[in-house]
């Protein structure tokens, strides 16, 4: 069993999800004039995500991030901190400019299959009962950020001794939903 740090979310036991939990807020890290996100919704698609964009809390080697419909987020309180980490990503991450926590991460082009969700870490939300990770993505991406290849073994084995399966890129069901995009943009998806 690899003892490296995950990531707190990981490493202190997945919290289940709460039934008919509805959502809650998110707060960046800053000790005053705190960044305030509020999400009228639970979370889908909860995973950890070993990519190098993705926010991480100090300390951790995975990023754990959900998606929510981009209808249900808003900015509440000191927007203007934020600012969008890199315009030319798909992803445009709104950071806090000051503690560098990832507020919320929004697809701007419409024609990407995951338009209209948002990407949350909902480790910054005071409530409990938010959508536990189900699986880990981009798992080989961790030694693009300086994990050393001979510790990928024990990492894995350790994210499926916790319930997580692992995978270099997303979820087969999310690469599916992507891969479907494509071949409609293409003009060659099958009719249903
Ligand atoms: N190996 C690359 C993978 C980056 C990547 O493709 N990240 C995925 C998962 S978050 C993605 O969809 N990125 C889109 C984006 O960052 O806008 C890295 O670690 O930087
Ligand atoms: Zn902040
Ligand atoms: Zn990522």
């Amino acid at each position: 069993m690899s003892d490296i740090k995950l990531h707190p979310s990981l490493d202190n036991g997945l919290s289940p999800a709460a039934s008919d939990f509805t959502g809650g807020t998110l707060q960046c890290l800053c000790a005053a004039d705190k960044v305030e996100v509020t999400i009228a919704a639970q979370t889908l698609h909860n995973h950890a995500c070993g990519c190098s964009k993705c926010w991480k809390p100090a300390g951790a080697t995975f990023a754990v991030i959900a998606v929510v419909p981009r209808d249900a987020v808003s900015v509440t309180a000191h927007a203007d901190k934020l600012a969008i980490v890199d315009e030319n990503a798909a992803i445009q991450r709104h950071a806090c400019t000051a503690c560098h926590a990832h507020m919320y991460g929004r697809i701007e082009n419409k024609d990407h299959a995951f338009y209209g969700l948002d990407f949350v870490h909902t480790e910054l939300s005071p409530q409990a009962g938010w959508a536990a990770p189900g699986f880990a993505a981009f798992v080989s991406s961790i030694i693009e950020t300086g994990t050393p290849p001979e510790q990928m073994k024990g990492i894995r084995t350790h994210l499926r001794s916790i319930g997580l399966e692992t995978y270099d890129c997303l979820s087969p069901d999310l690469m599916d939903v992507l891969a479907t995009q494509v071949a409609k943009l293409k003009g060659v998806a099958h009719a249903k």
